[in-house]
């Protein structure tokens, strides 16, 4: 972390770098139901569902991890999980850098969750502000240090995500015009990144945008990472292009079973040398979800 003193640097320093190991990660429910003895209702548990079964994988600095799956296969709570976020208990373990999490080290992860919470009639430049105010350490100085310092982190913040031309644009809402659904994911990300974090856990980042505006999102994403972060976004479905940003690739099937971990360049070649191979020309994201879904 910067020390106190050094705070108005903040985001003119890189991110330390930091590497997720997790081993074994699993997390099971009990489905509970009601059952009567004599009139007494009493609750019983009628089966226990497997949500994530024994993940293990890295992802590390510099690299731009994919979760794919299902609707259903547990990408949302390893994203949970994997960003110290989870509010029960699993099994498995996530260590950063081979250390378990300590404070310090939560802070310098940032999860951007499915749903956003934003204000629709402030603008991106707003938005982004009121949260650096709320949320970047004080400086103890003068408020026009402070204020000095927010505005250059919502400068920056607005420039890494291609945010600039829409910075005076309202975010918007169901009943108020605003930005596109790029841009808002994009304002939701632009919330952790405030905090110039070292390793930055998306969920669905692409949901709802088009193919080009999915492609833009994930080029985004991978330039935090090729700038040294470590980037885990789960990805409903790639393109074929958008594929070739993934340096690593983890494949989720039902259950949160892991059907593969490792480069995204090398996925189609260990299904092939397993007997299942793609047709021609076939997308490696597409081919790798039809496994999953047993087709
Ligand atoms: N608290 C809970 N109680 C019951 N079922 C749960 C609970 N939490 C998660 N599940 C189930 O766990 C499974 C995995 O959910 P999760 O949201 O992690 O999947 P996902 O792959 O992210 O899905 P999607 O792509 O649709 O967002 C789903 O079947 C969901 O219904």
């Amino acid at each position: 972390m910067a020390p106190a003193s050094n705070q108005d640097s903040l985001l003119s320093l890189p991110a330390p770098a930091i590497s997720l190991q997790f081993a074994d990660i699993s997390y099971r429910i009990k489905i509970t139901g009601k059952k009567t003895s004599g009139a007494k209702p009493i609750s019983q548990m009628l089966e226990e569902k497997t949500i994530i079964e024994g993940i293990t994988g890295e992802a590390s600095s510099g690299q731009l991890l994919a979760v794919l799956g299902p609707s259903g296969s547990g990408k949302s709570t390893l994203l949970t999980i994997l960003a110290g976020r989870f509010p029960g208990h699993h099994g498995g373990i996530v260590l950063a850098n081979g250390n378990r999490f300590s404070r310090a080290v939560s802070r310098l992860i940032g999860f951007v969750p499915q749903e956003d919470f934003l204000y629709p009639h402030l603008t991106v430049r707003e938005t982004l502000t009121y949260c650096a105010m709320l949320r970047l350490p004080r400086s103890g100085g003068a408020a026009g240090r402070r204020d000095d310092r927010v505005i250059k982190a919502v400068d920056a913040v607005l420039c890494e995500l291609g945010l600039g031309d829409c910075a005076e644009t309202a975010v918007g809402g169901a009943f108020v015009r605003g930005v596109s659904g790029g841009e808002r994911k994009r304002v939701s990300i632009g919330h952790e990144m405030l905090l110039n974090p070292s390793v930055v856990v998306v969920d669905e980042p692409t949901s709802g945008l088009d193919a080009t505006a999915a492609g833009r999102m994930l080029e985004i994403l991978a330039g935090m990472a090729r700038r040294g972060r470590t980037v885990v976004a789960s990805v409903h479905q790639p393109s074929s292009r958008a594929y070739q940003l993934f340096d690593v690739v983890l494949l989720l099937a039902a259950e949160g079973r892991c059907l593969y971990f490792g480069k995204g360049f090398d996925a189609v070649e260990y299904f092939g040398s397993a007997g299942f191979s793609p047709g021609m020309n076939v997308n490696p994201a597409d081919f790798m979800l039809d496994l999953a879904n047993g087709v």
